[in-house]
């Protein structure tokens, strides 16, 4: 009691499908005029309220360039409690290369009990849709992942992209032993659904 937990979700995926740009969007409620390449890693944080809960989210937005990354790939794993995998939906190749991230992913001994969602960015650009959500939701189903297909930039999808990173929340929440930072510790069995909110606290909305 008193003590704030603290989520630590890292966001993975190919150089400018707008990973730092969706991370400013659910951290500062904005989207970023100009942005530069991430070198290493941003942190950005957001305190959110659930059942009377406090908890800091603590988003590591990770850069996508090889050359950026590499010395901090350690770091973006270590007791890393989500995953979020980011494509642009305008960018086929971005899709392809989400085994290539799925796999550094399981290489550094993420358990399989962290939740992973994937992220179709960019879908402001509705003409210049290159991934298919049929093909998105059949890669999502085949990997365990939740599909979220939104915009950084339009604002009108702000509440989707706050869903992203609530959604994780939430299903952290009901794994009781966090925030226990070492993953053996977890429980057995992942927790398939987000718990409802308590309605009458009126904080948020749970996404699930
Ligand atoms: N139209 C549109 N453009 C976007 C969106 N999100 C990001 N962008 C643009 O895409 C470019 C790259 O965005 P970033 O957020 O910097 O990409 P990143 O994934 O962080 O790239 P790295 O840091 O190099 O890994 C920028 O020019 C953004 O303005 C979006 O939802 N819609
Ligand atoms: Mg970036």
């Amino acid at each position: 009691p008193g003590d704030t937990r603290i989520f630590k979700i890292i966001v993975i995926g190919d150089s400018n499908v707008g990973k730092t740009c969706l991370t400013f969007r659910f951290c500062g409620g904005t989207f970023p005029g100009k942005t530069e390449a991430t070198i290493g890693v941003d942190f950005r944080e957001k305190t959110v309220e659930i059942e009377g809960e406090r908890i800091k989210v603590q988003v590591w937005d990770t850069a996508g360039q090889e050359r950026f990354r590499k010395s901090m790939v350690e770091h973006y794993y270590r007791n890393v409690h989500a995953v979020v995998f980011v494509y642009d939906v305008t960018k086929m190749s971005s899709f392809t290369n989400l085994k290539t991230w799925i796999e550094e992913c399981n290489g550094h001994a993420v358990s399989p009990l962290v939740p992973r969602v994937l992220v179709g960015n960019k879908c402001d650009l509705k003409d210049l849709i290159q991934v298919p959500s049929s093909l998105a939701l059949k890669f999502a189903d085949a990997h365990n992942m939740l599909l979220f297909e939104t915009s950084a930039k339009d604002p009108q999808e702000s509440q989707n992209v706050d869903a992203i990173f609530m959604c994780l929340v939430c299903r952290l929440k009901a794994q009781r032993l966090l925030p226990c930072r070492d993953t053996e510790g977890w429980p057995a069995q992942p927790q398939p659904h987000c718990r409802r909110l308590d309605e009458a606290s009126g904080k948020g909305s749970c996404p699930c």
